[in-house]
């Protein structure tokens, strides 16, 4: 059995899909997203959250909706909303404003008083990441875990196409094999909502890689790959035969 944290991200399913959701594969999520500015608009949030109150998963708001609150200086009208509805965690991310590494470890160090703060490191902007070399993202990781951090999470969007990953959609290598040598890889969660990035930090990491940012629709997907119950890692994750 392992135990990685699979956090899955809600685009803003119909609250019906949800109760579902949760119903049917809720023992494989660790964590829910609920994702960029959603949480705000649906007219059902609570009802959402009763159902993973229910089945004790903890959830949190994606970085978009810290970003947006702290670019307009409204960041107590978004502590007041996590305090209203419960959240489990706080993401502090910097993916699209202009906030700085050392301005985004500071934050990370004031949210981490009132949750366990899952901070990010990566931008959105494919260019922009595309410009953090390994040691940058070493560097920011060790930062955030220092100034707080439960978790760093590695950007990669709902896309799999910016952050660790490449335009191409595979995993940047050079930096995973930096991050890895520097970073106790249980302290990270990386983004993976393409099977190609899933398969290949099951592979670089083992089953137990804590993956985020999976589909609804992947959730068990994502259980078969991390049991090599599907092609893709079941030559690698089954014990060879006794001789
Ligand atoms: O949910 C968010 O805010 C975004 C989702 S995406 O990157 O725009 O697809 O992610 P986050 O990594 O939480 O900033």
């Amino acid at each position: 059995m392992n135990t990685g944290v699979t956090m899955v991200i809600d685009p803003g399913l119909p609250t019906g899909a949800f109760t579902d959701l949760i119903a049917s594969h809720g023992d494989h999520i660790g964590l829910l997203k609920f994702g960029w500015g959603t949480a705000l608009v649906t007219k059902d949030l609570h009802r959402k959250i009763a159902v993973l109150c229910e089945a004790g998963i903890g959830f949190y708001f994606g970085g978009t909706l810290f970003e947006h609150h702290l670019v307009r200086d409204r960041l107590d009208d978004y502590l007041a909303f996590v305090e209203s509805t419960g959240a489990t965690h706080i993401e502090v991310s910097n993916g699209t404003i202009p906030l700085s590494q050392h301005d985004k470890a500071s934050y990370v160090e004031r949210m981490a008083r009132y949750r366990p703060v899952l901070a990010e490191v990566g931008y959105k902007d494919a260019g922009r990441s595309a410009c953090l070399g390994p040691g940058d993202w070493v560097g920011a990781i060790l930062e955030d875990l220092a100034a707080g951090a439960d978790f760093v999470i590695t950007e990669a969007r709902e896309s799999g196409r910016s952050g660790l990953a490449r335009p191409d959609g595979h995993v940047r290598e050079d930096v995973l094999h930096a991050v890895i040598s520097s970073v106790d890889h249980r302290r990270l969660l990386f983004e993976a909502p393409t099977k190609d990035l899933q398969v290949e930090l099951i592979q670089a990491l083992g089953p137990s890689v804590n993956l985020g940012n999976i589909a609804t629709t992947d959730v068990l997907g994502v259980e078969t790959l991390r049991r090599g119950l599907r092609a893709d890692t079941l030559i690698q994750l089954t014990p060879a035969p006794v001789a």
